[in-house]
């Protein structure tokens, strides 16, 4: 599949989305997004895919929505159209395990994508942020949600409301990034993640996702109740049997995604 804005690839049994945009450090246009959506299309229908790693270049990730794009929009062209809804939040429903490796900016709906994958990996380069209040909007693709709920109120509040950047070791230290490792590193552990998650049963990943996604959306108890419910149907799948079987023979597990 040829396209404009990204570069596509596999390595094994993960899927590899390379944003690409470079003159315009990787904005979100529209047909960017629509063509991660179909790459991730793509990606989720093939069987022997188990993770996806989304990247883009040593400057930027992504920053941020199209501004030249979008800033003669009026009210009713994004009402009507439900911008934002539509196209961007096919990351966050993906099924299979996404991985953000964020080198450079991650802005706006740069930060905000990165945040709809299941975890970010960070070069020490990366610089988060919520600026759109510097445009006169506000976070519009989960950025005062996704990011409150990673980081907490306070720090949330000082970036959505400044429009300030936070560098890498601050985003660790506030838990938006999993990790931190050499911007040369960074596809390297990135896609090494990817691959240890992809040599896993793939529906046990998926409802391990699907599980820890549920913790955001529901009180505890419920929360606890829709785990143990997964939990419970792990133990239907063939691969719960090798999996154990193989700890006992004290062999590696071979899965079969059943
Ligand atoms: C999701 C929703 C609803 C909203 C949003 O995401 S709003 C956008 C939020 N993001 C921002 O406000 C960041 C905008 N960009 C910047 O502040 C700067 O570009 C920078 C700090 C990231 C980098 O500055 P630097 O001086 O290194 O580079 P520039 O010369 O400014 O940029 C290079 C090139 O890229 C174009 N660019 C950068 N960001 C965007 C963007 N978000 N939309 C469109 N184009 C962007 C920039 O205009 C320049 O291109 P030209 O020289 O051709 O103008």
């Amino acid at each position: 599949m040829a396209f404009e804005n990204i570069l596509v690839s596999t390595q094994g049994r993960v899927g590899l989305i390379t944003l690409n945009r470079p003159k315009a450090l990787n904005a979100l246009c529209d047909a960017l997004v629509a063509e991660l959506g179909t790459a991730l299309d793509a990606f989720e229908a093939d069987a022997a895919i188990g993770a996806i790693v989304i990247t883009g270049s040593e400057k930027a990730f992504a920053a941020g929505a199209d501004i030249k794009e979008m800033k003669d929009r009026g009210f009713i062209d994004v009402y009507a159209k439900d911008f934002i809804t539509v196209g961007w939040e096919r990351v966050a429903a993906c099924r299979k395990p996404v991985i953000a490796a964020v080198a450079g900016f991650a802005l706006g709906g740069g930060c905000e994508m990165a945040m709809m994958c299941d975890f970010i990996i960070a070069a020490e380069t990366a610089k988060f942020g919520q600026p759109e209040i510097t445009l006169g909007i506000i976070p519009g693709a989960g950025g005062t949600q996704r990011l409150t709920r990673a980081i907490g109120k306070a720090k949330a509040m000082d970036l959505v409301l400044t429009g300030r950047m936070m560098d890498a070791a601050e985003a660790e230290r506030a838990g938006l990034v999993s990790r931190v490792v050499p911007a040369e590193k960074l596809l390297e552990e990135a896609m090494a993640a990817a691959e240890k998650i992809a040599a896993m049963s793939l529906p046990i990943a998926m409802m391990a996702k699907e599980s820890v996604n549920r913790a955001f959306e529901s009180t505890l108890a419920e929360g606890i109740r829709f785990e143990r419910r997964l939990f419970h149907a792990s133990f239907a799948t063939e691969d719960q049997k090798e999996g154990m079987a193989a700890f006992v023979d004290k062999r590696k597990p071979a899965f079969k995604n059943r």
